[in-house]
């Protein structure tokens, strides 16, 4: 998911060439408090005209609170917008006081109920604690994500290269997302010169649970594809679970082992897991 700051044209009309899955047209953090009105009107506009095919269309909206959220809201959801990122989600009345105007807005734009998803970007200690609360406020919600720049901010610290400060929030929102079912993205990692720093922070997140992450440039989008897309040795592998699998029904036998090792229904979920992943990314066909 690529951050386009939403008050730079050049920038939001070429976003969809360089391949994310989903684009998040900020509003908030990236834009001057002197540009609001116009950064909005100028994403309303690209998202009525620029076709960005199927890519998914986010917009990191002002919270409600400022004098921006609910103006902000109501365009992006008339302009066409997939999602709503809520930023600086700290409870869980947060995210059901903006499902509620979402729900207004689609009436007024004659949209179905439930058309437009919600993310909820939690990026303080107290939203951590609320997690869990956060993610299950609203059955609009796709997903969390944790905006760190903020978070370390809130928790008077910085950001290290290794991330010992934010491992906890971490695996507490990957907690959380998974008890609601729903998706979990990480931060950004702001040096874009730092190419093996950002590799580095990518399979961490991946092997911590997370689902995807936030980037800032296009040369970051790159790698994050690369690192979760399954390799073929663990496609070929899975491959051979699930044949193992099929076998194993076939002689009525319920555990069965591969290469010596024990295959039970984790293992099996987990295989099918690497097979999706690896559709989605379109280096198999099923
Ligand atoms: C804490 C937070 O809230 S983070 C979220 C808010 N921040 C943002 O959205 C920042 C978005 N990113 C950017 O503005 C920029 O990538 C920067 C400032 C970080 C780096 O800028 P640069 O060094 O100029 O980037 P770089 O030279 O790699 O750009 C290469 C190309 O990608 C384009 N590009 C760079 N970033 C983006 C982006 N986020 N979206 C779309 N296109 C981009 C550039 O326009 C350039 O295009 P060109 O080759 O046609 O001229
Ligand atoms: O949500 C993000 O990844 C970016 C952000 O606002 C932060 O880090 O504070
Ligand atoms: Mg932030």
């Amino acid at each position: 998911m690529m951050f386009v700051p939403g008050n730079n044209p050049g920038l939001i009309a070429e976003a969809h060439i360089y391949g994310a899955d989903a684009l998040m047209f900020d509003l908030e953090d990236s834009v001057k408090l002197s540009e609001k009105d116009s950064a909005r009107f100028l994403v309303y506009q690209a998202l009525k005209t620029i076709n960005y095919g199927d890519i998914e269309k986010v917009v990191r909206v002002n919270p409600l609170n400022t004098p921006y959220g609910k103006a902000d809201i109501e365009a992006m959801i008339f302009a066409g917008a997939d999602i709503i990122r809520l930023p600086k989600s700290e409870t869980a009345q947060d995210v059901i006081d903006v499902d509620e105007w979402i729900t207004e807005c689609e009436k007024r734009a004659g949209l179905e109920q439930g058309t437009i998803g919600m993310m909820a970007a939690i990026e303080s200690g107290l939203g951590i604690l609320n997690a869990l609360s956060i993610a299950t406020a609203s059955p609009r919600l796709i997903g969390i994500a944790i905006g760190a720049e903020d978070f370390v901010t809130d928790l008077k610290t910085t950001r290290s290269t290794e991330g010992s400060e934010l491992f906890t929030a971490r695996s507490l929102l990957v907690f959380a997302a998974r008890a609601a079912g729903i998706a979990v993205l990480d931060t950004v990692f702001a040096d874009v010169n730092d190419d093996e720093g950002f590799r580095r922070e990518v399979q961490t997140i991946k092997q911590l649970g997370f689902d995807g992450k936030s980037v800032i440039n296009p040369r970051q989008i790159g790698p994050v594809v690369e690192i979760f897309t399954p390799t073929a040795k663990e496609i070929d592998h899975a491959e051979r679970v699930i044949e193992a699998l099929k076998e194993a029904e076939a002689k009525g036998l319920g555990v069965i082992s591969l290469d010596g090792k024990m295959i039970d229904k984790p293992v099996v979920d987990r295989a099918e897991r690497v097979l999706k992943m690896a559709e989605a990314a379109g280096v198999i066909k099923r």
